[in-house]
């Protein structure tokens, strides 16, 4: 077995030596100002120590008022006896900044290769930074395995206790294809299963290239199929089916995305989004006309404000239905309901709903009534006249039902796990309902495990809603719809402050469009001749054209392959 204690460190990490004295340096990501003044603390085992200083880092004004102080102490024998082939000074990289173990203890750090930082004392700052995933799977692949190192067969179904090298090195068999790495929590050993790699070769022969679509029937897949070879390659875990000899070449990027215990996805896009409330109309997103229609750069920058901020307005648009539809369309092709497509509608109730009527229409989110509502929405003012009145209202309801959690985390439970019917009847022959219910704030937990779960999608127009059923809660009939409304009030009540409430009076030539899944929207009564042209995207849509246009092809494809 040519598994050898690692060439494959000393490849990726020359710089990694082990300083005479690891005091000289301490290793952190970053010193901070106010890092305590340098000293070399030596044990009294004589043996010097490298000491980490823990600085909690939340946000500027948590940070002054949590500032904690923590630190963790690793003798020079200890980081020896950890990283036996890191011979270097190394670099340390703290787990979960939210809820560090402390003091800190040798299995919450692994080692990354480091930053060297002026004598003395830094201070880890535990931010997403302090957090970054290694760069790649050697990063934190236990340094038992080497480059094209082929690892060995174990025996059949042999037991648990020889599945392993001498070395410690996890040998695949019918179990899978065991990789042993560090994670969070310290080394640990993932398992590839053989018929979960095979399914997902991505060579060119499996994968239609113009596709990008499965190639094979997976079912042909023996069920038992086994590698003839394993190899962890430079470029990735080489593998070759004994079945029939194809090769496959898993990107170790790739094995660290999907394994349960790495998955932090750090390829996926950052979450950038900026919460707002009536302070936004100071400076509202905006991106200008000419920008949009140019090139997809410019689709790139409007797609990317409403990713951040949930709504921008186009600066410079011709005040055309045609024009309008068209600047819609260079996101993607419009939704087209029983509204119809590209709308431009006015209060004649020609549709029978509230919107085609001059009556004030407090915060809400359109579609709600449907399984998949309308993602995207623009409104382009193309005119107003003999009247006046018709504000239009935007709340950031991601911001609201932070708050409705932050103040009131029962009733933030109540509109997360209660769901409701919805539904749009006001039109003949048109009764549409969702094909389940749903809740006020619908979640979705990502991939990378340790985040909580997101908020993916505020649901509300209180005049579209269903009959709450009469649920019962700890046993008392009716208790549970009592929670129900108590917390719809609360929600209420946060969405109509006054610092939540961001008013603004639409203007020809000046379309605004908002992430209907996110921004809630409404409008003060009018008078007159009001005309509003617009449409809706699908939210899957808009997605794609987002991540299409602000990430390279082969960003975008990582972030969902
Ligand atoms: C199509 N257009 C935007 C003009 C009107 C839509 C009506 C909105 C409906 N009340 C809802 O909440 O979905
Ligand atoms: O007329 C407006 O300004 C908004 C209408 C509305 O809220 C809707 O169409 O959902």
């Amino acid at each position: 077995m040519n598994v050898r204690v690692s060439r494959l460190f000393r490849a990726h990490h020359p710089h990694l030596c082990v300083l005479p004295s690891i005091t000289k340096r301490c290793l952190a990501h970053e010193a901070t100002p106010d890092a305590p003044p340098p000293s070399t603390p030596i044990a009294t085992d004589g043996q010097p120590r490298l000491k980490i200083t823990w600085t909690r880092t939340n946000s500027p004004e948590q940070q002054k008022a949590e500032k904690q102080n923590k630190s963790a102490e690793f003798s020079s024998s200890f980081l020896s006896s950890e990283f036996p082939t890191r011979k270097g000074v190394v670099g340390v990289k703290i787990r979960k900044p939210r809820s560090p173990r402390l003091p800190l203890t040798p299995s919450d750090v692994w080692p990354i290769p480091m930053q060297s930082i002026p004598d003395g004392h830094g201070t880890i700052r535990a931010d997403a930074k302090a957090n970054q995933r290694a760069s790649s799977v050697y990063e934190s692949l236990l340094d038992i395995y080497e480059i094209d190192g082929s690892i060995p067969r174990g025996k059949p179904l042999n037991t648990l206790s020889d599945r392993t090298t001498t070395d410690g090195v996890p040998l695949w068999g019918e179990w899978g294809i065991p990789l042993k790495i560090r994670s969070f929590g310290g080394p640990t050993v993932i398992i590839l299963p053989s018929l979960w790699l095979r399914d997902n070769c991505r060579c060119d022969k499996c994968v239609n290239q113009d596709t990008m679509q499965r190639a094979f029937d997976t079912f042909s897949i023996p069920r038992d199929i086994l590698p003839s070879e394993v190899v962890t390659g430079k470029d990735g875990l080489r593998v070759t089916w004994s079945n029939d000899g194809h090769v496959s070449l898993f990107p170790w990027e790739w094995i660290m995305k999907y394994s349960d215990r790495l998955a932090n996805h750090a390829d996926a896009p950052k979450n950038t989004k900026i919460t707002w409330g009536a302070e936004i109309a100071e400076n509202p997103p905006s991106v200008h006309y000419d920008e949009i229609m140019a090139d997809d750069a410019g689709v790139g920058r409007w797609t990317s404000k409403i990713h951040q901020y949930g709504f921008c307005y186009v600066d410079g648009c011709p005040i055309s239905p045609e024009k309008t539809q068209e600047l819609l369309e260079r996101i993607a092709f419009i939704r087209v309901t029983h509204y119809g497509g590209f709308y431009d509608f006015t209060s004649d109730l020609s549709m029978k709903d509230t919107a085609y009527t001059t009556l004030a229409l407090p915060a809400h989110t359109d579609t709600t009534y449907f399984t998949d509502p309308a993602g995207l929405q623009m409104f382009h003012l193309l005119s107003h006249e003999q009247g006046s009145g018709g504000q239009s209202l935007l709340v950031d309801g991601f911001k609201a039902a932070r708050i409705l959690e932050d103040e009131c985390i029962l009733s933030h439970k109540a509109l997360s796990r209660i769901s409701i019917p919805w539904h749009a009847s006001g039109n003949e022959g048109i009764t549409i309902t969702p094909i389940r219910k749903f809740p006020v704030l619908n979640h979705y937990y990502p991939h990378d495990h340790g985040t909580k779960r997101q908020l993916m999608q505020v649901r509300w127009n209180n005049d579209d809603r269903g009959v709450v059923d009469l649920e019962e809660a700890r046993g008392k009939p009716g208790r549970g719809t009592e929670q129900w409304y108590n917390a719809a009030r609360k929600w209420n009540e946060i969405l109509k402050r006054k610092d939540m409430e961001y008013w603004a009076q639409l203007e020809p030539g000046r379309p605004l469009i908002f992430d209907n899944w996110r921004v809630l929207h409404g409008r003060s009564a009018f008078s007159g001749k009001r005309r509003i042209a617009g449409g809706y995207i699908n939210h899957d849509d808009y997605i794609s054209r987002w991540r299409n246009t602000n990430f390279t092809r082969e960003e975008a494809l990582k972030q969902i392959l």
